[in-house]
């Protein structure tokens, strides 16, 4: 968890601009809440630490540009409708805040509209919750265009539903039903039309670039390229890995939610099989619905995938919560987190264990033998890295078969198709003109290799 302390705040460089002095508090009652819980319930085991929470939350505040100058978990006995936290605490954090010189307040919680207004008065500051803050730093970590619309969107449907609360609210002090008009009302009733307005353009702005992507996937699903997706609890190290498996150089930093956009890249398993690596969005505990919906078209490329590997963060002493997290929000996109078969686990981060740790992880991969197993490896010393590949290539190659094919001079013209669609892993230029190759295709490939087969002369398949 410390790992959290220590990061700063480097989100994309603004030179005008100060970071803002920034308090993070973390509220926790004595009666529990829902929001408090965090855990699926009857999962006490794997219920946060208050301490845990804290340091994720000051995570999280620091993952946008802001200065965390102070920081505390707050307890209660029960959430107070007014201002969330009882009228002697809201003092103490006001001092606090004076003090200290704060400008933005963050509370790691849900508050309603009301709560937040009346805290912004007290405090004298700007308040953010938990969904603010998570809307922040999406809004910050956006890259494409895709990203960008679907964040704005989620912003407007969180601003959409504090209006219409506050609106009924207003309504309940005023009397309830029956009062109509009124310049409160009135201006509530205009703004809420204009926020329709702006949400239904941007949706019909996200369903063209989306049209777009949809081409783009349905031509990739004409390839033969099995597609591995990368999920996990924000700073698992999704991206590290995906880095150390292909190659390549996205972005991996200190950063939380580095991964907006999705990120596709082709790599070559040991044994020659290729395949596509998506590195996506990293899940956060209290995720808002809205926000998953949200990102549901992004993370279609995870619901497509083949294989999805579950990156965790083991070192983290709260890796079961966050697994839970993570299986909750791939539920809720009907993924089928029970299925071994589909979903594998990665324990990454292995290097930061001492030897007892690493023995109590064992112990855990351990009984997790029934249920499928997962690796244990470290995307930064490339530790078990091999193995997993190997394990993918193996879940992999079942749905891959090995066939011999020799063209002729004659049949040249075949050779692009197929490159196009399959995995060549062997290719002979003889001298007699004929090449010969070895690949690797899928059953739907197969029966289309048959029927080119039959009108193409020159073609010879050992099936
Ligand atoms: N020691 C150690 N650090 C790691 C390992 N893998 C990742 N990290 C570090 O963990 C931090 C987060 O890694 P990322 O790869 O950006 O994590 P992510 O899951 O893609 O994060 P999001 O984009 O927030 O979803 C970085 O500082 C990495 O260097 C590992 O195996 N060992």
């Amino acid at each position: 968890m410390a790992e959290f302390r220590e990061k700063g705040p480097r989100g994309p460089v603004d030179h005008q601009k100060v970071p803002t002095r920034a308090a993070v508090f973390v509220p926790v009652f004595k009666q529990r809440t829902e929001a408090d819980g965090r855990g699926t319930p009857g999962l006490e085991a794997v219920r946060r630490s208050d301490e845990a929470r804290l340091a994720e939350a000051i995570g999280l505040a620091a993952a946008i540009d802001l200065d965390i100058v102070a920081s505390a978990i707050v307890t209660g006995q029960k959430p107070q409708p007014a201002a969330l936290l009882g009228s002697g605490k809201v003092e103490e954090l006001k001092a606090l805040v004076a003090a200290e010189q704060v400008g933005l307040v963050i509370i790691d919680h849900p508050l309603t509209p009301v709560q937040q207004r009346n805290l912004e008065k007290e405090l004298e500051t700007k308040v953010l919750d938990r969904t603010g803050l998570i809307l922040e730093i999406f809004g910050r970590r956006a890259r494409t265009k895709e990203g960008r619309l679907q964040v704005e969107l989620a912003h407007l449907n969180y601003q959409r539903g504090r209006l219409v609360r506050s609106w009924t609210h207003l309504e309940r002090q005023r009397g309830g039903a029956g009062f109509m008009g009124g310049p409160g009302e009135t201006q509530i009733e205009a703004d809420r039309r204009q926020l329709q307005e702006k949400i239904k353009r941007l949706e019909k702005e996200l369903d063209q670039v989306r049209r777009t992507r949809q081409l783009h996937r349905e031509k990739r699903r004409k390839r033969p390229h099995p597609i591995i997706a990368l999920v996990g609890y924000t700073n698992a190290g999704k991206s590290t890995l995906f880095n150390r498996l292909t190659g390549a150089d996205v972005m991996a930093k200190d950063l939380l939610f580095a991964t907006l956009d999705p990120t596709l890249r082709k790599t070559v398993l040991p044994h020659g099989t290729e395949i596509l690596f998506s590195d996506t969005v990293g899940f956060v505990s209290d995720l808002p619905t809205h926000l998953v919906a949200a990102f549901r078209a992004t993370l279609e490329e995870v619901l497509e995938a083949d294989l999805i590997l579950h990156v965790r963060d083991v070192s983290d002493p709260d890796t079961l919560a966050q697994a839970e997290d993570v299986r909750r929000i791939l539920r809720d996109l009907d993924v089928d987190t029970e299925d071994a078969e589909h979903v594998v686990e990665v324990w990454n981060k292995i290097d930061r264990l001492d030897e007892d740790e690493r023995h109590r992880v064992s112990a855990a991969r351990a009984s997790l033998a029934e249920q499928g197993s997962a690796h244990l490896v470290s995307a930064v010393t490339g530790e078990g890295t091999d193995a997993l590949l190997t394990d993918i290539e193996q879940r992999i190659a079942g749905h891959l078969t090995g066939v011999s094919v020799d063209v002729a001079p004659e049949a040249m013209n075949f050779i692009p198709w197929l490159y196009d669609n399959a995995t060549v892993t062997k290719r002979d230029d003889g001298e007699d003109g004929v090449v010969r190759l070895r690949v690797k295709i899928t059953t739907q490939a197969r029966a289309k290799l048959h029927r080119v087969q039959q009108e193409t002369s020159g073609i010879t398949i050992a099936w």
